[in-house]
């Protein structure tokens, strides 16, 4: 680490200075079809195509602003001896049966033995069962300890709120360890400047308190959009709620409430269907964002440390026009053909800005990506920006194009592959 980073992120647009990826390795294939939807995947990953697929996201990030590997940052913390005790200790809380002693997936012991490096990497691509007793050679389970098959989407374990960092409460306990790795990053990163914040260290935590940084966005300082669904509970939402009332902040903050379908899983998360682009676009799924249907809106300002008004709002556009943001929609899927609407969703809408004006996202989506072509974005392949072909600063718009084909099947885009530490101010 060379650089001490203070953590702000105020704005979904602000020029990126500082991101975190995590490259998928073994952890994303290590599935079979019986269990792939007990890791939240629909399909199994081809890990050599994905890596290279990954290689255009992290390499175009690279030539933009630092970028910070996830296990880079872990084997870092795991080198001081108090800080690996303390995170194997809280893993062991969450996945107890690692620590009993006898049972059949105590791994403790040998979590401690390992090096930093060998740790990190056990830590996200688990730990396989040793079938050294009748027990552990009839189990079912591979693993002693489960691979984070998710962990690549570092969008959704830990969200940059201003200068802290709230740490997701996944929805799913087979990422509830991306969690807490996360929060031992921003802990004990000595380069890193940032206040944790994690629902379950507050012992009144609602039980169904659920947060994932993929519902969670920055519109602007005073602005955060939240998508209620299957992912962020009201609950969780209320935590935040909660959050910001104990800040007893003067001037007015909003929070501005999306209600998401619970089904197909292709709505798991507001930024599947909603993304900022730049000061004034947006990027949307236009039958949930705009077209009236029984999506709930609602609207929360807060000030002084009160709730001083709650009601319910058209649609998130409007919404955000009476606070002064006013955003034309560019339509994912295009606006003539819902077919084309429904299918590029998936993963089209899900758009990363490394500043305003500037984002990336998957080339398959063709409709999509030309509806931003339309609306001023130059379109540019990833590998023409890491092999110099064109110089990114010769554009006021561009959109860097991925070629998704692996990395979709996880089950998300370029926002949910990214987890902003530190942008630049917007000039509103
Ligand atoms: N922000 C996002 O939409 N993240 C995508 C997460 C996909 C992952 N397979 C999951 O189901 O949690």
């Amino acid at each position: 680490m060379t650089k001490y980073v203070e953590l702000d992120v105020r704005s979904e647009i602000g020029e990126l200075e500082g991101v975190i990826l995590h490259t998928p390795g073994s952890e994303v294939e290590n599935m079979t079809p019986e269990n792939a939807e007990r890791a939240l995947y629909s399909d199994i990953l081809n890990l050599a195509v994905a890596q290279k697929e990954y290689k255009q996201l992290s390499g175009s990030l690279g030539e933009i602003t630092q970028t910070y590997q996830v296990k880079d940052l872990l084997a870092n913390i795991l080198k001081d001896d108090k800080v690996k005790e303390i995170v194997i200790d809280k893993i062991c809380k969450i996945e107890p049966e690692l620590a009993v002693k006898g049972n059949t997936y105590c791994i403790k012991d040998t979590l401690l033995d390992q090096n930093a490096e060998d740790l990190a990497s056990l830590l996200i691509e688990g730990v396989a069962l040793t079938r050294d007793n009748l027990t552990k050679f009839l189990s079912k389970e591979r693993y002693a300890m489960r691979p984070l098959h998710n962990f690549f989407f570092t969008r959704d374990a830990s969200m940059s709120l201003g200068d802290e960092v709230l740490i997701g409460k996944m929805a799913n306990a087979v990422r509830d360890r991306e969690s807490l790795i996360m929060q031992a990053i921003f802990d004990y990163t000595p380069g890193f400047k940032a206040k944790t914040v994690n629902p379950i260290d507050n012992p009144n935590m609602d039980p169904n308190c659920m947060i994932e940084g993929g519902d969670v966005l920055v519109a602007r300082e005073d602005i955060l959009v939240i998508g209620n669904g299957t992912r962020t509970t009201t609950q969780g939402i209320d935590f935040i709620l909660a959050q910001l009332l104990s800040q007893k902040e003067e001037k007015p903050r909003h929070i501005l409430v999306q209600e998401l379908p619970s089904h197909p899983e292709s709505f798991i998360h507001l930024d599947m269907v909603f993304t900022l682009l730049d000061k004034d676009k947006c990027m949307v799924y236009e039958p949930l964002i705009i077209r009236p249907n029984k999506y709930q809106t609602v609207h929360i300002t807060i000030q002084a440390g009160k709730v001083v008004n709650i009601k319910r709002e058209n649609n998130l556009l409007q919404a955000l026009k009476k606070l002064g943001m006013e955003l034309k929609p560019i339509h994912c899927g295009d606006t003539k053909e819902p077919w084309n609407q429904e299918r590029e969703q998936w993963h089209g809408a899900n758009f990363f800005a490394v500043g305003p004006g500037k984002a990336v996202g998957y080339a398959r989506n063709i409709y999509t990506m030309e509806e931003m072509n339309k609306n001023g974005f130059e379109i540019i392949p990833a590998d023409d920006v890491i092999s110099h072909k064109v110089n990114l600063t010769d554009y006021e718009k561009y959109v860097i194009t991925l070629e998704g084909s692996e990395l979709p099947r996880g089950g998300g885009g370029a926002r949910c592959m990214t987890m902003p530490i530190r942008r630049k101010s917007v000039n509103w």
